[in-house]
């Protein structure tokens, strides 16, 4: 593997390419093809113009503005104390809201406007974000021995957790017979519809037992998703399986 040098690195920034060798694992520092020539983009324009976004915040009482300092944030005031930081990139400018700050809440302000706007003094639309402060999660600190850890050791080891006993997992099951299902060892549940046995996983969850329960005997997938959309639940449930929900009925 080598690497080429094609251009004059006229601009302030030249770029680098980090190569590793394959053959020696040693690693090379060398210089790439000019910003123009292979893709068709003039990236150092495109840098000089980074060089010149402007990053300003905006706070519900008014907006301050601040000179061109280069791409780096401007504190005045220490800390928290500073209700605005900016800096200056091209034609851009940003305002970011603290979400974590004692302060009144901000909003997330981006705004984009071309050089020749700019000059001709048109003001262009400002695009605003607001951002949600997430809610705070309820968090309940597992039982010694019940981690997710502890629960992909057992799922490994159990021989039968949806409590088959040799029937098949790919069995049709009605919603009459999974509300039948909620009793000590088999609390059946509906999730993106597969039907789970979720009682080997009671203590093990994460969110605790009581709203684990909460999905027992109907179809919690609405639920599922409220909390944790992006948990591998057919991961983590694959062994507790007992089969498919029969939509028919
Ligand atoms: C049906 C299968 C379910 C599985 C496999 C499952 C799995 C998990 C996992 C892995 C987490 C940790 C997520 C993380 O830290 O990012 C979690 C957290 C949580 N789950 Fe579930 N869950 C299930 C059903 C439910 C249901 C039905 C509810 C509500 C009724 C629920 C409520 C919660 C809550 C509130 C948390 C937050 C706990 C925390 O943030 O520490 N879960 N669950």
């Amino acid at each position: 593997m080598g690497c080429r040098n094609t251009g004059e690195m006229g601009s302030v920034i030249s770029r680098v390419a980090l190569w590793r060798k394959m053959d020696d694992d040693d690693f090379t520092f060398c210089q790439v093809s000019s910003p123009v020539d292979q893709d068709g983009l003039k990236t150092d324009r495109l840098v000089s113009d980074v060089g010149a976004i402007t990053i300003e915040e905006e706070s519900s009482n008014g907006r301050r503005s601040t000179q061109n300092t280069g791409f780096l944030w401007k504190d005045e005031l220490p800390g928290d104390l500073n209700p605005k930081k900016q800096a200056m990139i091209g034609s851009l400018s940003f305002t970011v809201t603290d979400t974590t700050s004692s302060n009144p809440p901000r909003e997330l302000i981006i705004k984009g406007v071309s050089d020749d706007a700019e000059k001709s003094g048109q003001k262009l639309p400002e695009q605003k974000n607001s951002v949600q402060k997430p809610t705070a999660r309820a968090k309940v600190p597992f039982e010694k021995g019940y981690s997710q850890m502890e629960w992909l050791k057992l799922t490994r080891s159990h021989p039968d957790l949806a409590g088959l006993r040799g029937q098949s997992n790919r069995r049709l099951i009605s919603m009459s017979e999974v509300k039948q299902h909620q009793t000590e060892e088999q609390m059946w549940t509906v999730l993106k519809g597969r039907v789970y046995n979720l009682y080997p996983y009671m203590k093990f969850h994460p969110g605790g037992v009581d709203m684990l329960m909460k999905g027992v005997g109907k179809d919690c997938t609405s639920l599922f998703n409220k909390y944790h959309a992006w948990v591998n639940a057919e991961f983590l449930l694959g062994k507790c399986l007992v089969g498919i929900l029969d939509e028919s009925q």
